[in-house]
């Protein structure tokens, strides 16, 4: 393979999310969020797993920056708990928590690290949850007046905010399904949770274009859906899988409509948005970020309500998560956002895998060759997509450590850098040591 060069100014980095690494749910004057009341309610995550302490990042941030210097990270995207900014979702501004994001970001910049900040990944304040949470249309007012806050205290040292990170995992996962916080299972709710979420996407954008000098765009995961056969069933099972996960978002935050897909996924629980509502919603973004990790081979079936699923390849290769390794994938969904949407700057700002690793052997060593070579394979997608003229500014790789895999508990690892939950102690695994020199020849070593 000729020498893979990446374009100048490409960022290279890695990802986390507050609840998933910080712990100290409620130090410092924080208030509880959704994910500590769901966690702490039996049987809602695998052995009763909480973020009370993860990796304790809320005491081990300095370090855990020292590390990401240490691995060259150029870039770092975490997110904020909102509930430690306002811990009752709205008014009252606990300063504690403004600073400990503020002294993180310092760090980063003092080490030459450029601060990626998600403002919500999924960790809604549980006061805000009593009052209706995101079946609340106030929820739009509730979201930028927290934006706000935080843009008056970073922006400016922040220079790429990000709104909402996967609003389809928060309502397919959270709303229909019921397997993420806030547990609900209501067809009827999930479309007004999606739709409130995205007002709130827009109205936080529109609160940073008076406050804020530089970038703001929105996170969705997305995957590929390729028919299982040519039969007119698993054609159309396949477009309205695609349409609910890969345009239900990006649509109405690009062009201003939805998909009419959803409306036939939905049925009567499908309700007619107002035009101003689209309106809102529709705001001129910086760029889109993009957090790929499987594809999906699709055929109709009997799933409630959207009679598609997902078949299992006899000869793909699986990760923990059960999901199928396709770096091609990843190339093909970025060529189709750059057609359908034009040439929107783009960061994959989440990719990564979950395998078996073993334990840290003698010397501090973590082995994982499947890791390597599934960044490897999916870097290079990037690259092909680049190639085909996609206009991708950064590679974010999820994670920088292992971590609370939400409902999954720590059950399934992602980091680079392994952690013993019960030491706190960080080990950079092979996979890390790898992508270092990834950084360090800006993607030609690859
Ligand atoms: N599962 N999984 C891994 C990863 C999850 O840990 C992140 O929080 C989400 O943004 C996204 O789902 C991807």
């Amino acid at each position: 393979m000729s020498q893979r060069t990446f374009p100048d100014g490409f960022l290279w980095g890695a990802a986390t999310a507050a609840h998933q690494i910080e712990g100290s749910p409620m130090a410092d004057g924080a208030g509880p969020s959704i994910w500590t009341r769901f966690a702490h309610t039996p049987g809602m995550t695998l052995n009763g797993d909480t973020g009370d302490v993860a990796c304790d990042h809320y005491r081990r941030w300095k370090d855990d920056v020292k590390l990401m210097r240490e691995l060259g990270l150029q870039a770092y995207r975490f997110s904020v708990s909102w509930s430690r900014i306002h811990p009752e979702g709205t008014g009252r501004v606990n300063q504690a928590g403004v600073d400990f994001y503020s002294r993180l970001v310092d760090e980063l910049l003092e080490n030459g690290i450029e601060p990626l900040l998600t403002l919500y990944h999924w960790d809604l304040p549980a006061a805000l949850e009593d009052r209706g949470g995101w079946l609340n249309r106030d929820s739009a007012d509730w979201f930028a007046e927290y934006g706000s806050t935080m843009y008056r205290a970073l922006d400016g040292r922040v220079k790429k905010w990000v709104t909402l990170n996967e609003p389809w995992v928060i309502t397919d996962g959270g709303y229909l399904h019921g397997a993420l916080a806030p547990g609900h299972r209501s067809k009827y709710e999930t479309p007004i949770a999606s739709h409130n979420l995205m007002r709130a996407h827009g109205a936080a954008v529109k609160a940073y274009r008076d406050i804020g000098k530089h970038e703001i765009g929105l996170v969705v995961n997305i995957e590929p859906k390729y028919p299982a056969s040519d039969s007119a069933e698993d054609t159309a099972a396949t477009k309205r899988a695609h349409a609910y996960m890969n345009e239900q978002y990006l649509d109405p935050a690009l062009l201003g409509r939805y998909p009419p897909e959803l409306k036939e996924i939905f049925g009567d629980a499908w309700p007619d948005w107002a035009a101003a509502d689209l309106e809102l919603i529709r705001q001129q973004l910086d760029f889109i970020g993009i957090n790929y990790y499987t594809r999906s081979v699709t055929q109709a079936n009997d799933s409630y309500p959207l009679k598609a699923g997902a078949v299992r390849q006899p000869l793909g290769t699986y990760t923990e998560t059960g999901w199928e390794v396709y770096p091609k994938g990843l190339t093909d969904l970025l060529v189709w956002v750059k057609e359908r949407y034009g040439d929107i700057p783009m960061y994959i700002t989440e990719n990564g895998a979950a395998f078996f690793d073993p334990p840290v052997a003698e010397g501090g060593r973590v082995r994982d060759p499947l890791r390597m070579d599934y960044l490897q394979k999916h870097i290079g997608a990037v690259h092909d997509a680049i190639q085909a003229g996609c206009d991708i500014r950064g590679y974010m790789l999820w994670s920088l450590l292992d971590n609370l895999e939400w409902s999954l508990g720590y059950s399934k690892r992602f980091g680079m850098v392994h952690v013993n939950y019960g030491t706190q102690e960080r080990t950079p695994k092979d996979s890390a040591r790898w992508y270092s020199k990834v950084i360090a020849s800006h993607g030609a070593s690859l």
